[in-house]
């Protein structure tokens, strides 16, 4: 990627920040049948475009972050097969456009994978040099108070103090993060609701529909907060309510 369309890139990540990811994934997904602000890029349902329950944000109050997905996936050492180093996982961040978003796989038989405190205040610092934003996995980690102060975001399913050996099985390959399946290179949007990705070609229009969708909402709960008629709701939800001729909610 050359450097314009990267500073193209991180005017729309500031932009998107200014949404909340629910607002992403009604504009990626969620409503096909509402093409205004719609893309319609996934089956809502069906396709695994979005993180489940099972991965939570440890640190609200830092807010949004989005960034270039590189993926890496661990498990347990085979000291035959394993020639994948930290190196080459510090080489894959360097690689990437900036900012990134890192999603690590546990691939431990389910017992283990519980009780895998995996990354922690070592890694997430080099992680953060190498331009890294936030780090989300289908598993658990540890040092989340150390790891608090250095403002990078961790999506994890928990949290635990110890681990085992462990090593690196492979890089920037498709893995599935709780549900979400995620390509090296996709763009990843996430806070406290969860995480949703989509392929970087969308990130304009992503954007432009997000603001649409903003302003739609928050004039649709502004009537809600005053109005307190059934009949008067219903048109609200349904957008076809109307205030001296003008059909506030038709976008
Ligand atoms: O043992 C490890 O490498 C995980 C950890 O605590 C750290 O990265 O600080
Ligand atoms: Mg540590």
């Amino acid at each position: 990627m050359d450097e314009k369309n990267r500073m193209e890139d991180t005017k729309y990540f500031e932009e998107l920040k200014k949404y909340d990811s629910p607002t992403i994934t009604n504009v990626i997904a969620t409503y096909p049948e509402k093409p205004e602000f719609c893309l319609g890029l996934y089956d809502p349902w069906e396709d695994s475009w979005y993180t489940n329950e099972e991965t939570k944000c440890m640190y609200p109050e830092l807010g949004r972050q989005i960034g270039y997905a590189v993926t890496v996936t661990f498990g347990l050492p085979d000291k035959e097969n394993d020639h994948i180093t930290f190196k080459d996982l510090y080489q894959a961040l360097a690689d990437s456009p900036k900012p990134t978003i890192l999603c690590i796989k546990q691939d431990f038989p389910e017992r283990l994978k519980k009780k895998n405190g995996l990354a922690g205040g070592n890694m997430m610092t080099a992680f953060k040099s190498l331009g890294c934003v936030g780090v989300i996995s289908d598993g658990p980690s540890r040092d989340v108070d150390e790891v608090r102060n250095l403002g990078i975001q961790y999506m994890l399913t928990g949290v635990t103090a110890g681990h085992g050996p462990f090593a690196i099985k492979a890089i920037n390959t498709t893995v599935n993060i709780c549900d979400m399946e995620v390509n090296p290179g996709e763009i990843i949007h996430m806070d406290e609701n969860g995480a949703v990705k989509f392929p970087a070609k969308y990130l304009a229009e992503v954007a432009r529909r997000s603001q649409i969708l903003n302003q739609y909402e928050s004039r649709k709960q502004q009537l809600f907060a005053v109005n307190n008629d059934p009949d008067v709701m219903y048109e609200i939800k349904k957008g076809t309510y109307q205030e001296k001729g003008k059909w506030y909610m038709d976008i």
